[in-house]
């Protein structure tokens, strides 16, 4: 609800993500460079460093048929489904709910070797932008997840080191109605998918270490959830 001590941290983080994941990528001078791709899958990075660290941001654009931007935001945020598509995920618990759209997460991600192993505690928004201004206008849907701390779990207090984040699933649904005027089915829409991530490791991990575990986890993360969406929805009403 909007009076909990958050809310003018998510107002203010949704809004920033928004804006960000609706930015282009700009000319080939914005330093994102192509380096996965897969269909119509096309995932960019920045090499940036904090600290010694790698904190490269990540913009992924997807675009996939038969399913809607509510969909995907649906199976991104509810708690009940992401041990099914999360691979990377050892234990997640929700510490607080602290409205229908609004949830407070921590996670524990699998070790991966050679570094220790990290948890990360983050709340999580799904909203739904409307276009009812311009007909035409983009209809979005998306969910943010953005670090935060938690009085009962300190940072760096046991086994793992916190990590740090902000993540953008933005989502804008295509419809191309059938000409006979027969009912809209799966076949007539598609989403497209930005997807924006900067991960902060922490403490340290090797910059190779780091970069070579983006290239391969996130190429296939997106590809795994969208898998997953497409599976859970196909024999289901759309949900608009
Ligand atoms: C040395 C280890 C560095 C940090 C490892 C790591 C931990 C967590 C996370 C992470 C990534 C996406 C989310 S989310 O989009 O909010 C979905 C909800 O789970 C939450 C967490 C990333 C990463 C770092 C890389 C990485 C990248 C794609 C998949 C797995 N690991």
């Amino acid at each position: 609800s909007s009076s909990h001590p958050l809310w003018p941290e998510i107002e203010h983080v949704v809004q920033q993500q928004v804006e960000w994941a609706r930015l282009g990528l700009g000319d080939s001078g914005s330093g994102w460079q192509l380096f996965a791709e897969d269909g119509e899958m096309r995932m960019y990075r920045r090499e940036e460093e904090v600290d010694g660290m790698v904190v490269d941001p990540l913009k992924a654009v997807h675009i996939v048929k038969g399913i809607t931007g509510h969909e995907v935001c649906h199976y991104f945020f509810s708690p009940q489904y992401r041990y099914d598509w999360e691979t990377t995920l050892e234990q997640m618990t929700v510490l607080e709910t602290i409205s229908e759209d609004t949830c407070l997460f921590l996670q524990t991600h699998k070790r991966i070797w050679p570094a220790s192993q990290r948890d990360v505690i983050f709340w999580s928004h799904i909203r739904h932008l409307p276009n009812n201004q311009d007909r035409d206008g983009p209809d979005i849907w998306t969910v943010v997840n953005h670090s935060t701390e938690h009085k009962d779990h300190p940072a760096n207090s046991g086994k793992c080191v916190r990590i740090f984040l902000t993540v953008c699933m933005l989502c804008q649904t295509r419809v191309i109605p059938p000409k006979d005027g027969t009912p809209i089915t799966r076949d007539d829409i598609s989403c497209k998918i930005t997807y924006c991530s900067v991960v902060n490791p922490g403490g340290w991990a090797p910059a190779s270490v780091l970069r070579a575990l983006y290239k391969r986890e996130y190429p296939k993360f997106l590809k795994r959830f969208t898998a997953y969406v497409i599976n859970q929805t196909k024999d289901k009403q759309i949900m608009f």
